[in-house]
């Protein structure tokens, strides 16, 4: 794996002191990495987010708080990090505007590192999302919650053998009492440089998806050169997804993603069965999976 362009990946010693405790309004000069985090409702990726900047989102014991996203800063080894607190969401198949948000950012914004915060009390319900966001990013770290509460309820968790079978790093944390967070950053700052370089072990598709898949690409390749995620645009297109197809035939995507678009664009060859339903609502449509 190479690291993005945001990323600097020359000597970070990892014996340097972190700090924890970012700033509002702070400005963070020079290069900075940006990190996503992303998971279900309420595992405590608002109360991650303030313990490593010293913000003070707003958090408590009830899904659907954060409802648009929030960004902070810290410095770890000395490196300035920007990390952007999403709306919890379940699935990169949004349903509602704030799981919208997170999923477009997830999806199009390319940051240097996604940590996908999951509940250690539910990890197999969560880790739906996490599959998802390890399909379209290798840049990934799994941060596993509320492992106080797991232990209080007598949970046992083989970490080691998690992270081989997923293939990221998994850290285990209790945000709540500022546990292992800089095992947290470190993972983070590894996967950055590319001193962790992460294999998704993710089921590969059944041959006649792959083709199809195989044959949308190219489509979406010359509609929107470089699009980040075409992989994840091409399933929902195959799908008969009228939303997102329209997204990419009116620029909403490009836009997303921040792509230049050409002067004209021709709409894409429908790759896939008619679209069943009309989904004229983004906002409120659900999708099926
Ligand atoms: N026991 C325990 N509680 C935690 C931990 N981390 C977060 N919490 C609590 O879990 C609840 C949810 O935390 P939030 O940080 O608001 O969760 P969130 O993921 O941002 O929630 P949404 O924004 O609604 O998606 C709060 O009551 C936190 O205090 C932890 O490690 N241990
Ligand atoms: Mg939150």
């Amino acid at each position: 794996m190479s690291c993005s362009g945001n990323c600097n990946c020359s000597n970070n010693s990892a014996s340097q002191p972190h700090t924890f405790g970012g700033s509002v309004g702070l400005s963070v000069r020079g290069q900075s990495r940006t990190i996503a985090l992303a998971g279900n409702p309420n595992t405590g990726k608002s109360t991650v987010f303030n313990a490593l900047t010293g913000l003070r989102q707003h958090t408590g014991n009830w899904p659907g708080k954060t409802v648009t996203r929030a960004e902070g800063h810290f410095t770890f080894n000395n490196f300035n990090y920007k990390i952007v607190d999403l709306p919890g969401t379940y699935s990169l198949l949004s349903a509602s505007v704030d799981e919208e948000i997170a999923r477009d950012y997830i999806l199009f914004s390319q940051p240097d590192c996604t940590v996908v915060v999951v509940d250690a009390t539910a990890l197999q319900r969560n880790l739906n999302l996490a599959f998802q966001v390890m399909e379209i990013t290798h840049k990934v770290v799994l941060c596993v919650n509320l492992i106080d509460e797991a232990a209080r309820k007598g949970f046992e968790i083989d970490f080691e053998s998690l992270e081989k079978k997923l293939g990221i790093p998994v850290i285990p944390t209790s945000a709540r009492r500022k546990q292992n967070l800089d095992r947290l950053q470190q993972a983070i700052e590894d996967v950055c440089t590319g001193k962790i370089i992460s294999k998704p072990n993710i089921p590969a598709p059944p041959a006649a998806l792959k083709e199809a898949i195989d044959q949308t690409l190219p489509l979406i390749e010359s509609i929107a050169p470089g699009l980040p995620s075409a992989r994840w645009v091409a399933y929902r297109l195959i799908e008969g997804d009228v939303r997102i197809r329209q997204a990419l035939e009116n620029g909403e995507l490009q836009q997303l993603a921040g792509i230049k678009q050409p002067a004209t664009s021709n709409p894409p060859t429908s790759p896939s069965p008619a679209p069943k339903a009309s989904q004229s609502n983004p906002a409120h449509d659900k999708q099926s999976a």
